[in-house]
């Protein structure tokens, strides 16, 4: 049964232990070719292969039954045989998936421990909120920040709408980081921008600055972008590949009128170099930390962490947590003047995790 995924599902997690499904006796495969997956439409996998060469072509393969059990992500490289010729009505088998660098799960549901691989080989995550409407959360972003850092996955926050309000008081919780910020507005009426369509379908003009900046920072990358619905998320998507998309080829293939609204997709991203991917996720709208290391989210917070060299050992550092340094250094101004805010927000975020037995930290 299908269900939509809500904030608390999904993590992002390193590969630890490599995902390399255990086959007993993988045959060699050894006329394989390799594709990108760039999305999974009921049971079948759409990968590029030959990728930047003269030979670059769109794959539809089906699952060999020996992965029946193995999920296939978007981003996922994977080894393809039988007919990989791309051609209309051709269906190749798909045999082997490639080790993960990286990997972004979600669980089935609260209950289940049980965690589906989403998005493969990512190697930036951009955070979007808007500016208003909706209303930007610290939450939302120090979860991604977090998951992100956990992952390995290399972090960007883009703030849209900012023709709407100015979002530096918002900011302030981020500027003192080591933290790439975009922010994005639509074009004033004689300004130069970008057209975009959004999800809702009427077009949004842009500024062409803050889009070419994200251009920079996705160049050769594969990021994964998240954000709550309506932050122009799509707007900003569309903003990137437009182009590809409207001049047929890949993108078209593996443009959105196929799949449902919900479907992770790879597209890439226009004018961009080789190997520059964006994995849209509209079902996917945060992250849940459940897994994730407490000590590790307090390295989230770089502002914050220093402190804890003094906390007692084994110290949670929750709220009236006996003898916690971060009180003090946030109250000595060490962590600037976003410094309460901050660590309201880390304690909230060790807090949700926490349900019902304390978190034993380490310092740090
Ligand atoms: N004022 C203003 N409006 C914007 C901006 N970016 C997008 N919008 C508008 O905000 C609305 C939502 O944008 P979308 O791109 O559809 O948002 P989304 O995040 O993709 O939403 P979902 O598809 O529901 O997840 C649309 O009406 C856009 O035209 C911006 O920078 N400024
Ligand atoms: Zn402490």
């Amino acid at each position: 049964m299908a269900r939509e995924w809500d904030e608390s599902d999904v993590r992002i997690r390193p590969n630890k232990k490599g995902s390399r499904p255990r086959t007993k006796d993988r045959p060699a495969h050894e006329d394989a070719v390799i594709g990108r997956v760039v999305t999974v439409d009921r049971g079948r996998y759409t990968a590029v292969v030959g990728e930047g060469t003269d030979n670059e072509r769109v794959v539809v393969a089906a699952r060999a039954r020996e992965l029946r059990r193995s999920p296939v992500v978007p981003g996922d490289f994977v080894a393809l045989v039988g007919d990989t010729s791309g051609r209309p009505d051709t269906l190749a088998r798909l045999v082997r998936i490639e080790e993960r660098r990286t990997l972004l799960r979600r669980s089935a549901d609260d209950t289940d421990p049980v965690e589906r691989v989403v998005v493969a080989n990512a190697d930036q995550l951009v955070i979007v909120v808007a500016a208003a409407n909706p209303e930007p959360r610290t939450g939302f972003v120090d979860r991604a920040l977090v998951a992100a850092y956990d992952a390995g996955i290399h972090p960007v926050l883009c703030v849209t709408k900012a023709d709407v309000r100015d979002p530096e008081p918002f900011l302030e919780n981020y500027r003192h980081l080591d933290l790439e910020i975009v922010v994005s507005r639509t074009a004033s009426q004689d300004a130069s921008g970008i057209d975009a369509r959004s999800a809702d379908g009427l077009s949004a003009r842009l500024e062409g600055s803050p889009i070419a900046e994200l251009h920079r920072l996705l160049a050769g990358k594969v990021s994964v972008v998240i954000g709550h619905s309506g932050v122009g998320k799509s707007t900003l998507v569309n903003a990137l590949t437009g182009a590809q998309r409207a001049t047929g080829g890949v993108n078209a293939v593996t443009g959105r009128g196929r799949h449902t609204s919900s479907s992770t997709l790879a597209l890439r991203v226009d004018n961009a170099p080789g190997g520059t991917w964006i994995i849209d996720t509209p079902g996917i709208r945060s992250f849940g930390l459940a897994l994730v290391e407490p000590d590790n989210i307090l390295e989230a917070f770089p502002d914050l962490a220093p402190a804890s060299a003094n906390c007692p050992r084994g110290c949670t550092h929750g709220a009236g947590a006996p003898g916690c340094a971060l009180d003090g250094w946030v109250a000595a101004g060490s962590a600037g003047p976003a410094g309460p805010a901050r660590l309201a927000s880390l304690r909230r975020l060790l807090g949700a995790e926490d349900h019902g037995d304390t978190k034993e930290l380490g310092s740090v």
